[in-house]
């Protein structure tokens, strides 16, 4: 059995909107929409884990859940104060027969059923992958003081994205090591890591964006009305 776990329990500061960046709509239809839908038709994802804020359940059943009859929604949870948090919370509601468990943000919309398709599979055959993009820039390792530190060789650097796919046991003894060790990462592939197991990258998309400005907004449109999706 896979599982999703769909992160939609943030406060969308750098959204600067008025309210939880997830309702937004893209192109008439509310961002977590968007992202749910994706997994929805997936054949692959037998259960969806949603994790929202406790003041968004009610519209959220209404305006999202009744309304596009996403079927494979089977909990609604609550989130946390971290990223982090909200997971732990997603991860203690997942089936005991969940073999792999992929984390998504609910901010990125325009994942694809072939990337989650990517992310199944190496997290079966790898234990633990994230999904991601080679960098197209040189990136800077900067020090406090304003200065470069150091540059990375491009070829080794890429943007990370999600989902990230795991065995549903090693992403468990994860979270509970870091929560144990009070170790905060800002994904969940990092929490892997600590733990000394190799993480592989998978193809993702650079479409694939995370809606997290509002310039983001504007791009998402864009991609959308290019691949008329
Ligand atoms: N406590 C949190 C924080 C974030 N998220 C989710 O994790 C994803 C990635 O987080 P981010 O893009 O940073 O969203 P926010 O935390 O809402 O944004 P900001 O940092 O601007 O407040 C989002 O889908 C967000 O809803 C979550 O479920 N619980
Ligand atoms: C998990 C993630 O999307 C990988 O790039 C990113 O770390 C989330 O960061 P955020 O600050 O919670 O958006």
């Amino acid at each position: 059995m896979n599982t999703a776990i769909i992160l939609a329990a943030g406060k969308g500061t750098r959204m600067r909107a008025e309210f939880n960046k997830q309702y937004l709509l893209l192109k008439g239809k509310p961002i977590i929409a968007h992202t749910l839908d994706v997994f929805e038709r997936s054949p692959l994802i037998d259960e969806i884990i949603l994790v929202i804020n406790k003041d968004d359940i009610a519209l959220c059943k209404k305006n999202i859940l009744k309304k596009f009859k996403f079927k494979k929604v089977v909990k609604i949870i609550t989130g946390g104060a971290q990223r982090q948090d909200s997971v732990m919370n997603g991860l203690l509601h997942i089936s005991q027969e969940s073999k792999t468990v992929l984390i998504h943000d609910g901010a990125r919309p325009l994942v694809t059923k072939e990337i989650i398709k990517r992310c199944i599979e190496g997290a079966e055959k790898f234990g633990a992958v994230s999904a991601g993009v080679p960098i197209k820039d040189t990136i800077k390792i900067m020090k406090d003081d304003g200065f470069v530190s150091f540059t990375p060789k491009r070829e080794n650097v890429w943007i990370t994205q999600t989902p990230q796919g795991f065995k549903s046991e090693i992403i468990r003894k994860a979270h509970s090591f870091a929560a144990k060790e009070n170790l905060f990462g800002t994904d969940d592939a990092m929490l892997v890591e600590e733990m000394g197991i190799q993480v592989k990258m998978v193809e993702g998309d650079y479409e694939n964006i995370k809606i997290t400005t509002p310039d983001d907004l504007i791009t998402a449109e864009a991609i959308l009305k290019h691949k008329r999706r």
